[in-house]
C-alpha cells in the first residue's frame, strides 16, 4: 500500500520530533522509574572498610582452633576501640567494622563463650576472610555505576544512594494531555443516549501512561467539531509536551484533527504507518508540544500507544532505550500468514506460548483483558505451524 510509513521508520521520526526535556534534580523519594540525566559515579567505597557479614567473633585465622579471650566488642556503627591481639577474639555483630589484627569472623553458631573464655565447639571458619566483606567489596570511589538515560529502578534507586549521590539528577516528565473526539463519546459512567458510547479509551491511556515517568491532566473530550478541536489544541500546546488525541484521525468527514493542527498552527510530521491495526496515527507538533494522532478503535488506540506514545514519553524523559523489547516464544496454535502492513495480534503469553486471541476486529475492547503481548506478523509473513517461534512485545 502506498503513501503508508514503515513502522520503525514512523517511531524514529515521532523520537526526533522534541529532545528530550530539561535536567532537574529530585528527591531519592520522589525519582522511581525517572530516567537519570546523567551517570551516576561512586563518590566513595563501598563498604568503607572491611565490614563482618555475621553476628561472631573477630578473630586471626592462625589462631585456629582457640580457644581465645574476649577482648571486647564492636557493634555495627561503631569504631572499634582497639586491635586484635594474637590469642584474643573480639565479639562482632553483622555489618560492624573489622578491628584491625582480625583478619576471620566465626559465627556465633561455632564456639562458647564462658566468661571472657572463647572456645570452639563447630566447624569454624574454613579459610581465612570467611564472614568478611572487603573494603570496596561491592564499588570503589569513581567506579561508573550507572549510564545517563538509564532508568531508575528500585535496584539503581539503592545503588546511587549507597555511591553518596545527595539526589537523584534526572530529565523532567513530560506533562501529557488526553482528548477524545467524538459525538458519539460519553464520560465513562454517564448515561447513554441511542448512538452513544462510554469514552473508554481516554481512561485506558491514562492508566497506560500511569507507569511511566509523566505528568497526566485528566482525559478532555470533545465534539466532531473542527473548530472546538483546534482551539482546544491550540490551548493545549501552551502547558504540554505531549498532546495525544483520539479518534478523527482516517480519512472520513467528521475526521478534524488533521485539519485542527493544521488550524491551531501546528504541522502533521507523517500520517498513515504499514500497521494494523493503527494505520491512521498521525504524528506532528504544535508549538513545543508534540502531537499523537491516534486511531479511535480501541485496539488501535492500545497498539499505537504502545508502540508510539510510551517510547516517546520515556524518550522526553531521558531515556536512553525507550522502546519495549522484543522477545520469541514457540506458537501454542498455527498462525495464518500474513497481509500487506505489519500485524501487531493481541495474544496470551502462558506457559511461555503464545496464542492469538480470536477477535481482528479492532473496534472490540473485550480482547484487551486477556492480551499480554503483542505477537509481531510482519508483512506478507508465511503461515507458520504450533511450536514455530515468532516475535512478541510484552505489554502490561
Ligand atoms: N474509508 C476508510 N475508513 C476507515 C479507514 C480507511 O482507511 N478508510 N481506516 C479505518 C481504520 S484502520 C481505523 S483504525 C479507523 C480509525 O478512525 P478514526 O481514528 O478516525 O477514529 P473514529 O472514526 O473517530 O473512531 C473509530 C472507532 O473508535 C471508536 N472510538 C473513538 N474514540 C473512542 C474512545 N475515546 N473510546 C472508545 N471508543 C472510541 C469510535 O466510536 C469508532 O467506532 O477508521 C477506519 N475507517
Ligand atoms: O488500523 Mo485500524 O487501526 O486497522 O483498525
Amino acid at each position: 500500500m502506498s503513501g503508508l510509513l514503515p513502522v520503525e521508520e514512523a517511531q524514529a521520526r515521532t523520537l526526533t520530533l522534541r529532545t528530550p526535556l530539561s535536567p532537574e534534580t529530585i528527591a531519592f523519594s520522589e525519582c522511581f522509574g525517572r530516567y537519570l540525566s546523567q551517570p551516576v559515579t561512586a563518590l566513595r567505597d563501598q563498604p568503607a572498610a572491611a565490614l563482618s557479614a555475621m553476628d561472631g567473633y573477630a578473630i586471626r585465622f592462625a589462631d585456629l582452633p582457640g580457644p581465645w579471650t574476649i577482648a571486647g566488642e564492636v557493634a555495627a556503627g561503631a569504631v572499634p576501640s582497639r586491635a586484635l591481639g594474637p590469642g584474643e577474639a573480639i565479639r562482632i555483630f553483622t555489618g560492624a567494622m573489622l578491628p584491625e589484627g582480625a583478619d576471620t569472623v566465626v559465627v556465633q553458631e561455632d564456639v562458647a563463650a564462658k566468661g571472657a573464655t572463647l572456645t570452639l565447639t563447630g566447624d569454624g571458619p574454613a579459610a581465612r576472610g570467611r564472614h568478611i566483606r572487603p573494603r570496596a567489596g561491592d564499588f570503589a570511589a569513581g567506579a561508573p555505576l550507572l549510564d545517563a538515560g538509564a532508568r531508575l529502578t528500585p535496584g539503581a534507586i539503592a545503588a546511587a544512594i549507597m555511591a553518596g549521590a545527595p539526589a537523584a539528577p534526572v530529565h523532567r516528565r513530560p506533562r501529557v494531555a488526553i482528548l477524545s473526539t467524538g459525538d458519539e463519546l460519553v464520560e465513562p459512567g454517564r448515561p447513554l443516549a441511542p448512538g452513544h458510547i462510554p469514552d473508554s479509551n481516554g481512561a485506558m491511556l491514562a492508566a497506560m501512561l500511569a507507569a511511566e515517568p509523566a505528568a497526566v491532566a485528566l482525559p478532555l473530550h470533545a465534539r466532531d467539531e473542527r473548530g472546538t478541536i483546534s482551539n482546544i489544541l491550540r490551548e493545549l500546546a501552551r502547558h504540554h509536551d505531549v498532546i495525544v488525541t483520539i479518534g478523527g484521525a482516517s480519512v472520513g468527514d467528521h475526521d478534524h484533527v488533521r485539519g485542527a493542527l493544521a488550524d491551531a498552527g501546528g504541522a502533521v510530521d507523517f500520517w498513515r504507518v504499514a500497521m494494523r491495526p493503527g494505520k491512521p496515527l498521525i504524528a506532528g507538533t504544535l508549538g513545543e508540544a508534540v502531537l499523537l494522532g491516534l486511531p479511535g478503535n480501541p485496539a488501535s488506540a492500545f497498539v499505537t500507544a504502545t508502540l508510539f506514545l510510551l517510547p516517546l514519553v520515556r524518550h522526553l524523559a531521558g531515556a536512553r532505550d525507550p522502546f519495549q523489547p522484543r522477545g520469541q516464544a514457540p506458537l501454542a496454535v498455527p498462525l495464518a500468514a500474513g497481509g500487506d502492513r505489519r500485524d501487531y495480534l493481541r495474544a496470551r503469553l502462558d506457559g511461555g506460548a503464545l496464542t492469538p486471541l480470536d477477535s481482528r476486529d479492532s473496534g472490540q475492547t473485550r480482547p484487551l483483558i486477556a492480551a499480554n503481548a503483542l505477537i509481531v506478523r510482519d508483512r506478507d509473513a508465511s503461515a507458520r505451524d504450533a511450536g514455530a517461534l515468532v516475535d512478541y512485545i510484552a505489554i502490561a
